[in-house]
């Protein structure tokens, strides 16, 4: 049956239900803040001839804070959530669709397999027909580690799917599952308190051990065995290899309870041809799927991205079957932690996300999501509508060869699943082994040249932030997506280790946000010569000019220092009625923000350490992310998808047993510490040189105050954790080298402040 047809017999049942939470006070809240802001920018310009220099750069910082408020509020005015019925889905639809699931994997020594075996092993586990499953693991690193870790994982998923299906496991990653222990085990995961039950979940734990201490073995091997079938791993190196595919596990006989496909695929690499990162190997994972089982829905996951919910499927078809196909291009779960050190985050899903969902849907996160083969395929609502003429021939309705070959590449029977892909029709998964030739085909690293893929086919490249371009490119076509956030949560990653990987991971984003600001991609392009909405179009600018934001936060935070340092002031005085406007803000602006930590359950210290923690990332990451954008603009130099580390986990980790140093924060002699520290040390000194009376009389008229003695204080607490680094030891110390480089800076920026107040 064509989907299309399924979709419209469905879309009368309430599989799921739109709801518009109560917004008014949040409503009167920002706009009450919006009004402060308004009224300190009016402020600042009646009273300019008043004041010199830092009155003026306070007043640009400002109305960027202003236009960056009146972004959020327009972004989150109507936020909207769904609800879904997925047990309405299981009686009433007769035919589900096949889901190809994808995970990428780059690097087996920053993306141990342990972690990978335990993502794949949680989606092969997953409550949906196996023999409508297929997964596929991309692996970038090229690892014979990997492979041998993905054999085991399927060795152990043919003990560990059953067992999960019989007892009703709810987290079927099995380092997570293990991680409770054997008596709440029996209490919350079944009611069967049995001794059979006992004496299975022992077992199943010994052979879970059995499987991490041999991948932890085989890791610590200096040199792979390269026979057998590990031969195709010899000569090899990661950036230089042909293309690899294999099929780990295949469901020959297509049973609905067997076990599902899963196929091991790394990408051909030459090093004159560009990969294209994390985008390239999707790509590759989109062409090798079509080719074998075609699936009118793809989930893509990263390595470190488990399922927590056996139900996402079931929950994700409720959006992608019950709402219009226009409606629903693809179906977003929220990117949540399970070691939930990144609380900031969860927040920003929460109020900024569900404002965005209420517009035109969320923004693909790279994650999580499940998409139409369609829409990655470059359709556009209107080929849904005229049933995509425009690749078949108008004469005769034949399919246009000429014009598929160069949008979708030159293998014959890609091209052929291509046709079926766009038809609509469902291909019942066949074997995968039928394919394997032309799957190293298209897993070749010249596949792509002459084609569109990339540019309008699958994900886009060109950006480091490779998610939003291809979202902001979906959308743009007037699609809409759906946000599927149910509890549990769909799916739980790894948050990024320490500050050091979080700086990094920070610095990629924002550069690579940017890259898509300045490309034609670029969102304000899209709303006026395409279908972006206006209002999508102010949230996707309130995303990607996240590195922008470096530039006014850094300027307002040395202001307070500059000033005590020239004895001037950006503040007006204590008894001028005008002081009330920036200490309302702030205070509101602290409240609010509190408020809302407290109401999602988190505790007043996570809302200051992620304050704080939000002003150090700005300042500091985004600067470098900012700088490497502008290096590509002008042609310097081209950004690269640094891959963020993640944790090893085994089995022995207890969730309960939080390392005490775990959340202190690390640094190394990487630059965005040596803004940091310098922030820090220029505010040190100006409030020792204000403490001490080292200023010189205020030239002509007012010095500085205790407003700038105040803030300048806020900026050091807000610092704090380099105020801890100056004195630990070890990775938890600032180095020695950037405490002088700091300490270096600090000295010019006094120098030019003097030099400044002179002139
Ligand atoms: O050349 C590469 C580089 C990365 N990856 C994979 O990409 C994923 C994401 O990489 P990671 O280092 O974990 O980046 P994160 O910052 O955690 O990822 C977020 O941000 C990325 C964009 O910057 C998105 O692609 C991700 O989906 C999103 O989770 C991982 O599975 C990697 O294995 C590749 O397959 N090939
Ligand atoms: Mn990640």
């Amino acid at each position: 049956m064509a989907l299309s047809s399924m979709a419209a017999n469905l879309y009368p049942l309430r599989l799921f239900e739109k709801v518009f939470p109560k917004n008014t006070t949040r409503r009167v809240l920002d706009v009450t803040l919006l009004l402060l802001l308004f009224s300190l920018v009016v402020y600042r310009l009646l009273s300019l001839q008043h004041h010199g220099y830092p009155w003026v750069l306070a007043l640009l910082c400002e109305s960027w804070f202003t236009i960056y408020w009146v972004i959020i509020v327009i972004t989150r005015w109507t936020p909207l959530y769904y609800k879904t019925f997925p047990q309405l889905l299981q009686q009433r639809v007769q035919e589900l669709p096949p889901v190809d699931m994808f995970v990428t994997t780059a690097d087996p020594v920053l993306e141990p397999p342990i972690v990978t075996v335990n993502t794949v092993l949680s989606l092969m586990a997953v409550d949906y027909p196996a023999n409508l499953l297929a997964c596929y693991v991309s692996d970038d690193g090229c690892s014979p580690l990997t492979f041998h870790a993905l054999v085991e994982a399927s060795k152990f998923a043919k003990l560990w799917i059953p067992y999960c299906m019989k007892h009703n496991v709810q987290v079927r990653a099995p380092f997570k599952y293990f991680q409770l222990d054997e008596s709440m085990l029996s209490s919350t995961e079944t009611d069967d308190h049995s001794w059979e039950f006992q004496q299975e979940w022992k077992k199943m734990k010994e052979e879970y051990e059995g499987l991490s201490r041999n991948i932890e073995d085989a890791a610590k091997k200096s040199s792979f065995d390269l026979s057998g079938e590990l031969a195709v791993f010899s000569n090899t190196e990661c950036r230089n290899h042909p293309a690899i595919v294999k099929i780990i596990n295949e469901n020959k006989e297509g049973l609905s309870d067997g076990i599902p496909h899963l196929v091991y695929i790394s990408r051909e690499k030459q090093p004159k041809h560009p990969h294209h990162y994390k985008a390239g190997a999707m790509n590759a994972l989109t062409r090798v799927s079509g080719l074998m089982t075609n699936a009118p829905f793809m989930l893509n996951v990263d390595c470190d991205m488990f399922v927590n919910d056996p139900q996402v499927v079931y929950q994700a078809m409720c959006l992608l079957l019950g709402a219009k196909e226009k409606d629903c291009a693809f179906v977003q779960f929220p990117q949540l932690y399970h070691d939930s050190s990144a609380d900031c985050l969860v927040l920003l899903q929460e109020y900024i996300c569900k404002g965005v969902v209420g517009i035109q849907g969320p923004f693909f996160q790279g994650t999580g999501c499940f998409h139409r083969r369609k829409v990655i395929y470059g359709l556009w609502p209107d080929d849904i509508e005229n049933e995509c003429a425009r690749y078949f021939n108008s004469v005769n309705g034949k399919v246009d060869d000429e014009i598929l070959m160069k949008e979708f590449g030159s293998s014959k029977e890609f091209i052929k699943s291509v046709v079926h892909a766009l038809k609509g029709q469902m291909d019942i998964p066949m074997n995968p082994s039928n394919y394997l030739d032309a799957a190293h085909q298209v897993a070749g690293s010249a596949y792509e040249y002459g084609s569109s893929w990339g540019e309008n086919v699958g994900c886009l490249y060109g950006s480091t932030a490779e998610d939003n371009l291809t979202g902001i490119t979906i959308h743009k076509k007037g699609w809409r997506s759906g946000y599927c956030n149910p509890e549990p949560p769909g799916f739980l990653g790894c948050a990024p280790s320490d500050t050091i990987a979080a700086m990094i991971q920070q610095k990629r984003w924002s550069t690579g946000l940017l890259e898509i600001l300045f490309s034609r991609n670029n969102p304000i392009y899209a709303a006026l010569r395409a279908n972006l909405q206006g209002r999508q179009c102010v949230a996707y600018l309130w995303l990607i000019t996240w590195g922008l934001r470096s530039i006014p936060e850094l300027s307002y935070a040395v202001l307070p220092a500059y000033c005590i340092i020239t004895n001037t002031n950006f503040l007006p005085k204590f008894q001028e009625p005008g002081i009330y406007i920036p200490v309302a803000v702030l205070v509101m602006y602290s409240l609010y923000t509190l408020s809302e930590y407290i109401q999602s359950g988190f505790t007043v210290r996570s809302w200051w350490v992620n304050q704080s923690m939000a002003r150090i990332v700005t300042m500091s990451a985004w600067l470098f992310g900012f700088l490497n954008a502008v290096l590509k603009l002008l042609g310097i130099s081209e950004p690269t998808f640094e891959i963020t580390p993640k944790e090893k986990f085994t089995s022995s980790d207890d969730g309960n047993n939080i390392d005490e140093n775990k959340g202190k924060f690390t640094f190394d002699e990487s630059p965005y510490f040596v803004v940091g520290t310098t922030i820090l040390l220029v505010q040190l000194t100006a409030l020792a040189s204000g403490l001490l009376g080292l200023q010189q009389p205020p030239a002509g008229g007012q010095g500085s105050g205790l407003g700038e003695f105040f803030t300048s204080v806020i900026v050091v607490l807000c610092f704090w954790p380099f105020v801890e680094g100056l004195f630990r030891k070890g990775k938890y110390g600032i180095p020695l080298s950037t405490i002088c480089k700091s300490a270096a800076l600090t000295s010019l920026f006094v120098c030019l402040s003097k030099k400044s107040y002179m002139v």
